[in-house]
């Protein structure tokens, strides 16, 4: 595009600026609660809130609860809910049996949700860490990250969480063919309406930290996941990567972190012109709610910025644990 305008005086960019009517009607972008996808954690039990200390505000939620945390993002408009299952040590195992187990907590929760709510979209989370000790996305022998042996095991998982309900699946494991393998087995099984969106650019980031304290991972972590997750310095190949998932099968990608990858969030978009999502991550979160506890920033308007410049990057929806509050705010207008 090559914005063409007369010289100041003539222009005066203040104009459309001056008053809130003026700038509502020159406004580019617009962030709705139809944006949003809203990740939760789950946990056992009944009537169960467990706050997670390094997200204030966030809170592990037993399925009884989740159930009801759901119909009320339904109500608010916030169209998908995404689980995170905080898992019972004694159930994890170097298989990661539990991942496919058709009883476990993410596959009790999208029956119990889907009877309930019928009408929020259900997203999964498609990786193994919730489900051995050392915390890494796949099988792990000898210190390495298998990718097949991975990949095999995803599928199963896939399969299971598509026959409790799922809507969307969301691979986020970073194993290198995974999307055509769960595509091709989804179709197999009869499962050919279940979405993937693909975690298709995610960095080896320090963001995530938090989040490994509410899916209870934190300090279990063995060495790193620089093997599979992207270089922070990569831009070429985030889009070798989103051109591969899309090519696979996948119908949405994600960009993770959000905030720090708005570059490629952007380029993506202009790229492929796919249904495009960030997911404003754990330290993401943690970083301007801590900032506002302390009264550095104006922590709401912080959340409507952050969640706004998403949308100009280019993004079709955010994963964001704001989506509640942010939602309920939109609607005050
Ligand atoms: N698969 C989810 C993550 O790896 C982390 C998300 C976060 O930090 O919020």
């Amino acid at each position: 595009m090559q914005p063409v305008q007369a010289p100041y005086p003539l222009t005066r960019l203040r104009r459309l600026r001056r008053t809130p009517a003026l700038r509502a009607l020159t406004q580019e972008t617009v962030l709705t609660a139809g944006d949003l996808i809203w990740p939760v954690f789950l946990c056992d039990g009944q009537n169960q809130r467990q706050p997670v200390v390094s997200m204030p505000g966030v809170e592990r939620l037993s399925l009884d609860l989740v159930v009801a945390a759901a119909a009320e993002a339904r109500d608010l408009g916030i169209p998908a809910i995404c689980l995170f299952p905080y898992t019972d040590p004694k159930a994890k195992t170097a298989g990661c049996e539990e991942a496919w187990n058709p009883e476990n907590l993410t596959n009790r929760a999208i029956r119990a949700i889907k009877a309930e709510v019928p009408d929020i979209a259900v997203m999964t989370d498609v990786a193994l860490d919730p489900y051995n000790a050392h915390g890494h996305d796949g099988l792990v022998v000898d210190g390495i990250i298998l990718n097949d042996e991975t990949v095999e095991a995803l599928v199963r998982m896939a399969l299971a969480q598509a026959e409790a309900g799922a809507d969307i699946l969301g691979p986020s494991d970073m194993m290198d063919g995974r999307i055509g393998a769960m595509r091709a087995a989804l179709e197999a099984a009869g499962h050919k309406d279940v979405a993937i969106l693909s975690y298709a650019a995610k960095y080896a980031s320090a963001f995530y930290g938090p989040f490994r304290d509410a899916v209870g991972a934190s300090g279990a972590l063995k060495g790193d996941k620089k093997t599979y997750q992207m270089n922070p310095a990569n831009r070429d190949e985030a889009l070798r990567l989103v051109a591969r998932d899309l090519a696979e099968g996948a119908d949405m990608v994600m960009v993770k972190p959000g905030m720090p990858y708005l570059d490629i969030c952007a380029r993506v978009k202009e790229t492929f012109g796919a249904p495009t999502f960030a997911y404003q991550v754990s330290g993401e979160y943690a970083m301007i709610r801590a900032a506002a506890q302390n009264g550095w920033i104006d922590g709401e308007k912080a959340m409507l910025e952050s969640l706004m410049a998403f949308k100009r990057a280019g993004c079709d929806g955010i994963l964001t644990y704001f989506a509640p509050e942010v939602a309920r705010r939109l609607r005050q207008g």
